[in-house]
């Protein structure tokens, strides 16, 4: 069952434009001139229940405007969209209740005076969580996301991936069953992107919810997204998942291997030589031969070590951002 709809959305902003200089300063407070930004352009997808999709793009791609859309925060130019069975900008409580924007820029809205707990309590009144639900979510998520000592803080005091761990709890509190997640790992330290990986994933598991997420780190993507909608210049450029992506467009392999012979190999007759090193060597070979050409080392070598590997993902993405898909 799809879970969220969307058809032929269309995103143009209009922005204002002047020359500069104090006179074009003063024109522009009686006749104001206007350009378009045409954010997003006729995308149609949808996702179903219970899953946890990445959202991918160059910068200015059109990903925060398409799901500040979808969360009902902006009113499209044209197009249908339904989240849930409701229309997001008419942005009716009980789809509110069920919905929560998360962004990795700004984890954290509303005042920074109260602590975290207050926070929290706020959040119970305003989204009416009852006590008893209250409670048992809260604990969960005091434990998955170590909120234990930040409690008592106040939110103006938090780091930045404190900030995110406590947004994520105001924000799951109320178990929205639709979350859209702009960057959560931004500007987060190895450890903290790592945890920030297993809470989505183990979130997710627990409660079905449906998950839509932006990130410019491919590894985010691979650890947690089945599939990717990828996105450039406001058009939907691809819809599937990342292994068939990667095979689209790199259809080559990196083959490593070590030999303990004493002559060095003709590697030439083997695949392209990419880094050549100690009796080590790294060779790009097509993707319909790395069979028969693991066979003829290891027959034709004495082979003291051997690895297959896909080209990193971060060069095949960059490869489509740059290039565009044929
Ligand atoms: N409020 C606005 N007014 C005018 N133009 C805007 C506004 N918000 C975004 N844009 C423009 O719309 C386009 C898409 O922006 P958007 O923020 O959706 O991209 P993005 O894919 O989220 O980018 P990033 O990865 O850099 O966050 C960009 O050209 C941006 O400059």
């Amino acid at each position: 069952m799809s879970v969220i709809n969307v058809q032929g959305l269309t995103m143009i902003y209009k922005a204002p434009v002047r020359k500069e200089g104090l006179q074009a300063a003063f024109t522009s407070l009686f006749k104001r001139s206007y350009r378009e930004i045409r954010a997003v352009q006729g995308i149609s997808f949808e996702v179903t229940a219970g899953s946890v999709v990445g959202f991918i793009g160059p910068n200015g791609a059109g990903k925060t405007t398409t799901l500040k859309t979808l969360s009902g925060i902006l009113h499209p130019t044209e197009g249908e969209v339904s989240v849930l069975g409701y229309t997001p900008w008419n942005r009716e409580p009980a789809f509110l209740r069920n919905l929560a924007l998360i962004r990795g820029s700004q984890p954290i809205g509303g005042p920074v005076e109260l602590t975290v707990l207050d926070s929290l309590r706020y959040q119970q009144l305003i989204y009416e969580v009852p006590d008893e639900a209250f409670k048992k979510n809260l604990n969960e998520l005091v434990e998955m996301l170590h909120l234990e000592p930040l409690l008592t803080r106040q939110i103006r005091a938090l780091s930045l991936g404190e900030r995110m761990r406590c947004g994520l709890a105001l924000s799951l509190l109320y178990r929205p069953r639709v979350l859209f997640l702009d960057e959560p790992t931004l500007g987060l330290d190895v450890t903290a992107v790592g945890m920030m990986r297993r809470f989505i994933s183990t979130y997710s598991h627990q409660t079905g919810a449906t998950i839509l997420l932006t990130s410019h780190y491919m590894a985010d993507v691979e650890a947690l997204c089945g599939r990717i909608l990828l996105i450039d210049q406001g058009q939907l450029k691809y819809d599937g998942n990342l292994e068939d992506l990667s095979t689209r467009l790199s259809p080559y392999k990196l083959l490593k291997v070590a030999v303990s012979c004493e002559t060095p190999p003709a590697w030439e007759d083997y695949g392209d030589v990419l880094e050549k090193e100690n009796g080590k060597v790294s060779l790009r070979v097509h993707r319909g031969q790395i069979a028969a050409t693991t066979s003829r080392l290891l027959a034709e070598l004495t082979v003291a070590d051997l690895s297959v590997e896909d080209p990193p993902l971060e060069s095949v993405i960059d490869q489509v951002y740059r290039e565009g898909i044929a």
